[in-house]
């Protein structure tokens, strides 16, 4: 805005609806949102959700427009596009004809392979659903969050990310990690109180903000924003405009671009030589364009996305669901792995072993007290979607025996993460009441007010024995009524309940896979220090030390961040310290994943560069994960990392190729046209070349892939695709100049005969050169290429061969050639492809010294891009 000096106009930033509510109170704002304490009517809802649009801030859906836009961007295009038309008019007819033909059979082949590629995505975004627990005439509901409006009660649980801008109307002990708004790192604790009018969006301590996560706690809110109107929505809009690029896509642009500028200053300088020669402009421009059309990789974002979408249905086949396309890039990135040990080490199915009694206790009784401190009525027995411990309590064979229902429950304490116990306030008919508490030893043995040296000999014995145990300690509670966690002290210890947990039968092979993946496995569990290193030993896991949660409480950031790289258990650890463990581990080296499936995972799911779950986890967990497993098994998971490597590596194949073979071809053609006193190839004959060049690439995605080129995690590295390009680019041209003489001096060819035979000695060696350059190892005895892509490189070298004995080779400028030159040509292509080889063997004992992985760290941008994900709709954003 220009204005005068002193005049200028000041618009007031409009406060943000969240933040005005901020400053009001709860009832106020649940009423003018014409909400009331059992939420909206499913009537209003839907009413309210056509007038303000889906709570979305992405739009998804491909457009064809979009895709064939990509297609035509390039200037290179464009222009060669304009020089045929003008050829067309000063009387090129044919030739200008055949440019437009090609280029648009060049553009749909882009355009269709890119444009299924992004259905394919289109079609994982709709297999996806975040939902929320919504209040709804009263009814607790789940419902999909790019449904919730404005006036919407949201119910908030530890975990779950805040799908809204909400005013709280109820508030228990709630923390919300809000860094990815705020950027402050501390979670920021909750109450329902009013704030001052104008606070900042830091300082909403009465809202709960769209995108950040529950760290604990539980509340209730009022939705007062959604979609783009929310803070966080604004924030993610504004970055939808610079889609943050992953390294890989960097790495792509960056190669794109040197190719262009390659291209631009090649073609400068041939055509600049042409005009200095005197030929003909209109046919050296349409000659040294088409040259710049054969250089640049066109056919590289089709590739790319092909692969991935390719990728993400055999992940699905191997019962590997990714949230996301980058996820599959993450996955072959991915270099350490933390996991949970029920269910991923062990079989999951946790069985009640024995009860293990103190002193002069009964082993019914103690069992009796465990069942009596579940999340259970004795009065009437309800065992579904108990916690595993408790379930296998209730499964045992003692359970049915045991006199339950001889006791009323006057309150109860339920199990939660932090405490590691739960705690019941019971009564038998006729006597007093008495506190049973249930937890951790490690947590109810401080709460006893004696602890003998045999009760602590037996534990340890349990623990060597590799049992998964629960202590259980009472104490009179006369005239009680309620129980708050206050009055679990001055406790009795009455004994143990052991249960057993197995190793896994076939999780070792899985642990030895990831190793030889380079993939490196910690274990983060709420489980004992003993259990967890004895499941390690079981596993043969080299066990390099242990850290215990409250070891984690006595280190500051970078102290953790060098012993968590050094351990391999993290045992009795919270949900809280399990997510800060995953930070400290990401600041160095690659992609650290994560791996669990309960509540009490899903802080460190967030956390994760990629939180992996499983099918069978709680929603919480699921909705944090960026991947799913079908199964709960390191098996698939080491799947999903090769399939990520996979792509990597065939991505690389065509990137080798277009800048060796393919470029030393267009360099060749640039030198002839200098030296020789014609064409060595017509434009439209070099843009027919690169088509067919091009569709036979088309089948890399599909190639088999070296064991050894998925060892380790793939990464980026263009300064030995540099080197590559300097030592087979020269190569191949030495090829081309040895048609050219043989053309000119054996063949004493005329114009058409040595177009016709350095196409064809072109096409055969550019894409021959595939089966040597897909491996590192000896090509066709050593490892194989894909049968498409074999049949494709071949059939290509056949269509070539055929073309100046087809119908069309007089349009195309082409004339058949003597019986010799085919000979000659095998020859040709045979010693190239063995030099090639030589070439290859000394570049990778050489030139391409296996540089460590850098590190990496996502930056913001990505953090917003992969919340902002859960808020998307089929359908473009709504403004
Ligand atoms: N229902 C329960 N009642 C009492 N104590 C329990 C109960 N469930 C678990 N515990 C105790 O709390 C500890 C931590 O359990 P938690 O479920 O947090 O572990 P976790 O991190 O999920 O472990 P894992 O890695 O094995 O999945 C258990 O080792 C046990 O001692
Ligand atoms: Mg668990």
């Amino acid at each position: 805005m220009t204005g005068a000096p002193g005049t200028a106009v000041v618009a007031a930033a409009p406060i943000s609806p969240v933040r005005a509510a901020a400053a009001r109170d709860a009832a106020a704002v649940l009423s003018e949102e014409a909400s009331s304490a059992s939420g909206l009517s499913d009537a209003e809802a839907a009413a309210r959700l056509a007038r303000f649009g889906p709570n979305a801030v992405r739009g998804h859906r491909a457009r064809p427009w979009r895709v064939l836009g990509r297609q035509v961007r390039s200037p290179i295009l464009i222009l060669l596009f304009a020089t045929a038309i003008v050829s067309a008019f000063v009387g090129q007819g044919t030739e200008a004809l055949i440019i437009a033909v090609i280029l648009v059979v060049s553009v749909g082949l882009g355009f269709v392979n890119e444009f299924r590629a992004e259905q394919a995505a289109d079609a994982l975004h709709d297999r996806l659903r975040h939902t929320s627990i919504v209040l709804r005439g009263g009814v607790r509901r789940s419902v999909d969050v790019t449904e919730l409006v404005p006036g919407d009660l949201v119910v908030l649980s530890v975990g779950a990310v805040v799908p809204a801008d909400l005013r709280l109307v109820e508030a228990n002990g709630l923390e919300c990690d809000e860094s990815i708004v705020t950027g402050e790192a501390h979670a920021a604790a909750k109450s329902v109180a009013p704030v001052a009018a104008g606070a900042g969006v830091g300082d909403l301590s009465c809202c709960a903000l769209m995108g950040t996560v529950v760290h604990a706690g539980g509340g209730t809110g009022v939705v007062v924003a959604t979609g783009g109107s929310t803070e966080f929505g604004r924030i993610a809009v504004g970055l939808t405009a610079q889609q943050p690029q992953t390294e890989f896509q960097r790495g792509l642009g960056q190669f794109s671009t040197f190719l262009l500028l390659v291209a631009i200053i090649l073609t400068t300088l041939i055509f600049v030589a042409a005009l200095l020669l005197g030929r003909p402009l209109i046919e050296s421009l349409l000659f040294s364009l088409a040259i710049a059309v054969g250089i640049t990789p066109q056919l590289l974002p089709a590739v790319v996305s092909t692969s991935l979408a390719a990728g993400s249905r055999a992940l699905a086949r191997r019962r590997v669901l990714v949230k996301r396309m980058v996820c599959i890039e993450d996955l072959g990135d991915l270099d350490l792995l933390v996991t949970d040990k029920t269910g991923t080490l062990t079989t999951g199915r946790i069985v009640f072993d024995r009860s293990v009694p103190l002193d002069d206790v009964e082993a019914d009784e103690v069992l009796l007290l465990g069942l009596l401190a579940t999340d259970v009525d004795p009065a009437a027995p309800q065992t579904v979607g108990l916690n595993a411990l408790d379930a296998a309590l209730w499964q045992s064979e003692e359970a049915a025996a045991a006199p339950v229902s001889a006791y009323r429950r006057l309150d109860a304490v339920p199990f939660d993460h932090e405490r590691r116990m739960a705690g019941a306030l019971v009564a038998a008919t006729g006597s007093a009441p008495i506190v049973v508490v249930k937890g951790a030893p490690e947590s109810v043995l401080p709460l006893c007010a004696e602890v003998d040296a045999s009760a602590t000999a037996a534990l340890q014995q349990l623990y060597a024995a590799g049992s998964r145990v629960i202590a259980i300690a009472t104490r009179p509670a006369g005239g009680l009524t309620a129980l708050t966690a206050d009055d679990e002290t001055g406790l009795t210890l009455r004994g143990y309940l052991a249960f057993v947990d197995g190793v896994k039968p076939d999780a070792r092979a899985s642990l030895e896979r990831l190793a030889g993946l380079g993939v490196g496995v910690k274990i983060a569990t709420g489980d004992s220090a003993v259990v967890a290193e004895r499941v390690c030993t079981e596993l043969g896991m080299p066990a390099a030390g242990t850290l215990t949660g409250e070891a984690v409480d006595a280190l500051d950031d970078a102290q953790l961040a060098e012993a968590a790289r050094a351990a391999t258990i993290f045992a009795r650890v919270s949900p809280e310290q399990k997510a800060r463990i995953i930070r400290a581990l990401r600041q160095k080296g690659r992609a650290v994943g994560f791996l669990g499936d309960g509540v009490n995972d899903a802080l460190a799911l967030h956390s994760a560069d990629i939180g992996i779950s499983v099918d069978s986890a709680v929603d919480v967990a699921k909705d944090a994960a960026d991947v799913l497993l079908l199964d709960k098994d390191l098996d698939v998971l080491a799947d999903g990392v090769t399939e990520g490597r996979r792509i990597f590596a065939n991505t690389i194949k065509y990137v080798l190729m277009g800048t060796s073979s393919n470029f030393g071809n267009m360099f060749s053609a640039s030198i002839a046209s200098v030296i020789l006193p014609f064409l060595p190839m017509l434009p439209g004959q070099i843009l027919l070349n690169n088509l067919l060049y091009d569709s036979s690439q088309l089948a890399i995605p599909s190639d088999n892939v070296d064991a050894e080129q998925l060892a380790a995690p793939s990464h980026w590295d263009i300064g030995a695709i540099r080197r590559f390009m300097l030592l087979f680019g020269p190569i191949s041209s030495l090829f081309d100049f040895a048609t050219f003489g043989l053309m000119i001096f054996a063949f004493h060819a005329a114009p058409p005969e040595f177009r016709s035979g350095w196409f064809i000695e072109s096409i055969a060696t550019q894409t021959l050169i595939v089966f040597v350059i897909r491996t590192r190892r000896v090509p066709f005895l050593r490892s194989r290429a894909s049968l498409p892509l074999a049949v494709s490189v071949l059939a290509v070298v056949a269509i070539g061969a055929w073309l100046p004995y087809s119908p069309l080779a007089g349009v195309l400028g082409f004339t058949p050639l003597p019986a010799l030159f085919f000979l000659a040509l095998v020859g040709l292509v045979l010693v190239y492809l063995v030099l090639v080889e030589l070439a290859k063997v000394w570049y990778y004992a050489r030139l391409s010294a296996p540089r460590a992985p850098e590190e990496r760290r996502r930056a913001y941008p990505f953090r917003v891009a992969r919340r902002a994900a859960r808020f998307t709709t089929r359908s473009p954003r709504p403004s």
